[in-house]
Formats: C-alpha cells, structure tokens, sequence
C-alpha cells in the first residue's frame, strides 16, 4: 500500500505539464515556466493549422480547446496552462467543469497584476477577448473603480507568426491600435494575448516611460508554482527535455521560434480531424 502510493506520487510529480495556444504566443508563457519552475517538464503544443484563434466563434475556441485538452489528457500531463487569453476568455469555465486535469488561464492572474499596477488601464487583445469583455469583467470583479479601455488587434497574430516582428509595417499598425488608449491617457498597459510580449521592442517604443506594461505570462506561472505547491505536485526532480507539438507545420512553427527558444526545436505533428495542416507547409 505504502509503496504503491508512493509511486504514485512520484509518478504525478514528475509527470509534465501541458502548456497550449494557437501558436509561438505560448512560448512567452513557457519562458516563464524555464524561469520559475526550472524543474518541470513540458509539453507544448500549437495549433498552428488553425490560427489565429482572435477571430474564431466561441464554439470553435470550444471545440478545437477539447480536442487539446483530450489529447493533453491522453499525455499524462498532471495541469494544463492555457497559455492562450482567447482560450481562457471563451472556453476555460466551461471546460473545467468536463475535464479532471487542473487548468489555469490568464486572464484572472493577468487582471490581479494590472489592478496591482494603476487605475487607467488599457488592454490590448485578440477580437474575440476584446469582445468577450473578459478582461474588463475580471478587473471590474477586483475594483470596479477602475477605468479599463480594450482595444482588439486583428493583424498582430499574424504579423507575429510570420516573423515580421522588426518590419516596420508592424510598428506603424501598433501605433495605431495604440492611439486610442494613450488618448485616454492610460496608466497601465495589458498583454492581453500571448503573442503580443514578443513585440515587447515595438510597443515599448512607442509608449509614454510612465506606462507600466503587464503580462499576464509571468502571474499564470506565478498561480501555478501555488497550484502544484497546493496538489503536492511540484517536481524536485530533473526534467525531462520539452516536448514540442504542432497541427501545421512543424517546420515553419521551428523556424519561428528559434529566436525565443535559442536552438532549434524537434517538432511532432498532432492530427487533429478538422486542422488542414497542409496550408503552412506548402
Ligand atoms: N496567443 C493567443 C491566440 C492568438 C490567436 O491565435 O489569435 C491569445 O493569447 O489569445
């Protein structure tokens, strides 16, 4: 008895976590999890053949987040970080409720942090978070004295995904999603979108010094050091290499994130029915 238990627990700790979005945004959220939780091993996955997720109906965020999560299941990770806000603004509630993995998301720890940080806060997010008005809910739940401004950024994801990060296209389409909310004269600035801190460079740029950014990447993995502390699951041993999964492409996801994660990734191809993997490759 006693020993079985004991492998079990053991088993648990050392079991990976699962960190999912629809593509490289993730990635901000596993650099956290390297720094904080250096001992953890991680399953990462992208479902790159059906980015971007910012302008996709709540019953597809619902249904392709199932399907990851089934297959996260089926990997024996012990928690699940939707390192994705679309993700966590339309489908988190409901899926906690049919999965028996933990599941954290961003938007909670991300709108803690921003309340922490000012009264005038801008949120910068896919169209569906913008519409969804999570974030807006969340700080509005913690201090509904505080003024919040969200501005969706349609063309970000891809820019991103396509590498065009130092085009100056980008920098000239961040000035404009950004107007609106200096003319509020915002305080504080939210990464309401995995994606957005790898244009941390460009939006830095074009902000007044005073304005405090926050990404929500660092206070998920914060909420999850105090999760696996919590279950008892916090691995004291050496982890085992990341894993990398994709639904497109595996190449052009490696060739995309070489920059972040300094070597070039081994990448698996995850099947999924609906993902038409076929278009990134061609
Ligand atoms: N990085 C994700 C998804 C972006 C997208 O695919 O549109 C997010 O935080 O919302």
């Amino acid at each position: 008895m006693f020993l079985s238990s004991s492998f079990e627990d053991n088993f648990n700790q050392r079991a990976p976590i699962g960190i999912f979005d629809s593509g490289v945004g993730g990635l901000t959220v596993l650099r956290q999890v390297y720094r904080q939780l250096p001992n953890e091993s991680i399953i990462y996955f992208g479902d790159t053949a059906r980015l971007p997720y910012g302008i996709r109906s709540q019953a597809e965020i619902l249904q392709f987040v199932g399907e990851i999560l089934t297959w996260m299941e089926q990997q024996r990770v012990k928690l699940v970080i939707m390192a994705c806000n679309t993700s966590s603004a339309l489908a988190l509630e409901k899926v906690r409720v049919e999965f028996s993995v933990p599941i954290l998301g961003t938007i909670l720890p991300g709108a803690k942090a921003a309340v922490a940080c000012g009264k005038r806060i801008g949120v910068i997010a896919t169209p569906a978070t913008a519409k969804s008005n999570a974030f807006r809910h969340a700080i509005h739940e913690i201090d509904p004295n505080v003024q919040v401004w969200q501005v969706g950024c349609p063309e970000f994801v891809p820019l991103i995904e396509q590498n065009r990060i130092h085009d100056p296209y980008t920098a000239e389409v961040a000035r404009s999603y950004l107007e609106p909310l200096l003319e509020q004269d915002i305080d504080t600035l939210v990464y309401g979108c995995t994606h957005y801190p790898h244009l941390a460079p460009v939006l830095r740029s074009l902000l007044p010094n005073g304005v405090k950014l926050v990404d929500p990447a660092v206070h998920v993995v914060v909420a999850c050091a105090q999760e696996l502390d919590l279950l008892g699951l916090k691995n004291t041993h050496s982890p085992t290499p990341t894993r990398f999964a994709v639904s497109g492409c595996p190449q052009q996801f490696a060739s995309t994130s070489v920059q972040w994660l300094g070597c070039v990734p081994k990448v698996e191809v995850v099947d999924f029915a609906s993902a038409v993997s076929h278009l990134w490759c061609d």
